[in-house]
């Protein structure tokens, strides 16, 4: 069984732990057989091949435990996305490695996959925040109203971005260590009506609109500690042209909008190098999610 799971942007603007996009691009492959043991093997990026390390492994042990099932696997993870990179390289991890052994024993049961791939998520950034794992398993753009019981609203939104990927790495426990336990009631609302409009302009297509509600009050400005660079860059691709930027999930990765992507994408980069920070953008489009076959 092979799963492709793809990379995603949690929190997208003002979402914290809520709203997810899919990308098109980069992409983690599993492939799952049945064995006697449990044994897996990594190429691609360097993530640990200890079952009991691995977010996709564990996930898969996770799910094998909900169901009783008496088996072992053998798993080999095509890793495409970089970890601590902001692009939901765990939650890709996660989702692929539980939904290639769920659809090994024939399983549907989606509430069920995301639980157990919330542990390999858990195990890697100490909170099961699935932000990153819902947009991977559906695509779009999702709204998780709540994981259980289960309830996702997902957006069929079709545009294309640009990703800068800096050379550094923030780690999601960390960035979410950094987070306030409470935050200003006059923030919250900032935030809810910036949510809600987003939520309306993606739904009426208009991405110019969508890309000038991309601020946050709840966790950007707690994480600027971890991301000293993140206005300069910002501004870098606003002047270029963005019509709005964001950080991808607790980051590094950074995403903008707009038209002429190329440009706003270099702009990054530079602003980036001014801060003595290497730097690659690549543009992709909304994803569909994973996808599943028989290897
Ligand atoms: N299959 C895997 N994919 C990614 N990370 C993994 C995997 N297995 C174990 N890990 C470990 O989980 C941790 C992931 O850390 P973190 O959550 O910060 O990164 P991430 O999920 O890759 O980040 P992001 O969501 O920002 O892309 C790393 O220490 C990494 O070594
Ligand atoms: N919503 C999560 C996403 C992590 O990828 C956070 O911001 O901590």
């Amino acid at each position: 069984m092979k799963v492709s799971a793809p990379a995603t942007i949690a929190n997208f603007g003002p979402g914290f732990d809520v709203f997810g996009l899919c990308l098109d691009e980069p992409r983690d492959v599993i492939k799952v057989k049945e064995s006697d043991e449990v044994m897996v093997e990594v190429e691609g990026f360097n993530v640990p091949e200890d079952p009991e390390k691995n977010v996709a492994s564990i996930s898969a042990l996770a799910l094998l435990k909900m169901l009783k099932a008496e088996m072992g696997f053998r798993m080999k993870i095509i890793k495409g996305i970089r970890p601590k990179s902001g692009l939901g390289s765990s939650g890709a991890s996660a989702l692929g490695g539980a939904l290639a052994l769920a659809k090994l024993l024939g399983v549907e049961n989606r509430e069920l996959i995301i639980k157990a791939a919330l542990e390999g998520e858990k195990a890697a950034s100490g909170s099961a925040h699935g932000d990153n794992i819902v947009p991977s398993l559906f695509g779009g753009f999702t709204i998780l109203k709540s994981l259980s019981p289960l309830e996702v609203f997902k957006l069929d939104v079709s545009f294309k971005l640009v990703i800068v990927l800096p050379k550094v790495e923030v780690s999601t426990k960390r960035a979410r260590a950094v987070l306030p336990r409470y935050v200003p009631l006059s923030d919250a609302v900032r935030n809810l009506a910036l949510a809600s409009a987003l939520i309306s302009a993606l739904k009426e297509g208009d991405i110019e609109k969508a890309g000038k509600l991309l601020d946050d009050y709840l966790a950007i400005p707690y994480r600027k500690p971890l991301i000293p660079w993140f206005d300069n860059v910002r501004r870098a691709a606003l002047e270029s042209g963005a019509y709005g930027v964001s950080l991808s999930g607790s980051g590094p990765a950074m995403f903008a909008l707009g038209e002429d992507l190329g440009d706003i994408g270099k702009a990054m980069v530079e602003a980036f190098e001014n801060e003595g920070i290497g730097a690659e953008y690549f543009i992709t489009k909304v994803g569909g999610g994973a996808k599943c076959s028989d290897v």
